[in-house]
């Protein structure tokens, strides 16, 4: 029987005997050992996605997600809100509904995927959407919650982060160890400052031996981190990470410099190429920024930076019928054929 994550992990989280727990039964999503490309295969490089396609809403959010809301309602709150590219959106109206709470979402407007949208609409939150990018979404609703009686669920929102911890948890008791490497996107970059914090819990209290280098990828134009600087105007098929003032910047440049890892920028036609990949290579769907960790680490592969017989996870961040809309653009749909057996095994390619 499947637990709320946050039984699952109750020792490990802020939560109280007057916790209530407002759950999907999010989490404990699945490790698949991918065959790899054969950069990796060549080298006895192991590479594992952790698709949290598989959660709830469609995305990891929802463990960040989870653990806010049920601290929101602990504390009384009647309604919640968030400045999202979508994901969050999503996710902050699916456990405010679960939880009788009202969801407000700030989204810049003509930038979120379609079914980010419709999820955020169906759940019944209030949706907003701003003429500006989600950096002015946040900044206003970081206001809004300061004048009103809201609590603000994005990840500046410390529980946010303790929710999204776990999946380092569910990692390491599945490997029985860490990985060399754990590779994710970073946008607003709560969740490589979360993978960080967890593994740095389990280092710390001696069940793990090591932690992974931290490699985080920003698309090339979204990549403030990566530049120095904040990025007025981000630009990115990747929807989802198109964000020029992470809010979590410094956790994340923390994750980067303690683990040795890196934060670099990956083009979108190298996260399209692993975007196609992994869905026609290893039957994983994702929306276009979960692929940011596996085109990052596929050049690190090509350019000789991961050593022979190296365990790698991929955070796979959001299932990819969040964003039906680039499916569409990166794949034509074939025109309709006369309902004849010779035209279906013609256009079947038999
Ligand atoms: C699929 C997907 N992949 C990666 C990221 C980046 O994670 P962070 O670096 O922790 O921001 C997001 C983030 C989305 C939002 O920020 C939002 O929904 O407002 C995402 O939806």
């Amino acid at each position: 029987m499947r637990r709320p994550l946050l039984e699952r992990y109750r020792d490990r989280l802020p939560v109280g005997p007057d916790t209530p727990i407002v759950s999907l039964l999010e989490g404990d999503t699945p490790l698949v050992p991918l065959k790899g490309p054969p950069e990796a295969r060549e080298r006895g490089v192991r590479l594992f996605a952790k698709y949290e396609g598989a959660n709830p809403t469609g995305s990891f959010k929802d463990r960040g997600m989870t653990m806010a809301v049920s601290k929101a309602a602990e504390h009384g709150a009647a309604a919640v809100a968030a400045a999202s590219t979508g994901n969050t959106a999503a996710s902050a109206a699916a456990y405010a509904a679960r939880a009788g709470m009202k969801a407000i979402v700030v989204l810049p407007a003509g930038y979120v995927a379609a079914g980010k949208v419709a999820q955020s609409l169906v759940h019944g939150a209030r949706i907003v959407q701003v003429s500006g990018n989600f950096d002015d979404a946040l900044r206003l609703v970081r206001e809004l919650t300061e004048r009103y009686p809201v609590t603000l669920v994005n990840s500046v929102n410390p529980f946010r982060i303790q929710g999204q911890k776990t999946l380092a948890f569910e990692v390491a008791d599945e490997l029985g160890r860490a990985p060399d490497y754990h590779a994710l996107p970073v946008g607003n970059a709560g969740n490589i400052t979360a993978h960080w914090m967890g593994y740095s819990e389990l280092y710390e209290d001696g069940t793990l031996e090591t932690r992974p280098r931290m490699l985080g990828f920003q698309a090339a134009g979204a990549a403030p981190i990566v530049r120095g600087e904040p990025v007025a105007e981000p630009k990115t098929v990747a929807t989802a990470i198109r964000i020029g003032r992470p809010a979590s910047w410094e956790g994340a440049t923390r994750a980067r410099d303690e683990s040795g890892g890196a934060i670099e920028a990956v083009t979108d036609e190298e996260i399209l190429r692993a975007y196609h990949y992994l869905a026609h290579g290893e039957g994983l769907f994702v929306e276009p920024a979960s692929a940011a960790g596996l085109a990052g680490v596929w050049r690190w592969l090509r350019e000789g930076r991961i050593e022979d017989g190296a365990t790698v996870v991929l955070t796979l961040t959001g299932h990819g019928l969040k964003d039906p809309g680039t499916a569409e653009r990166e794949v034509r749909l074939p025109d309709p054929v006369p309902p004849t057996l010779d035209a279906v095994a013609r256009a079947a390619g038999l």
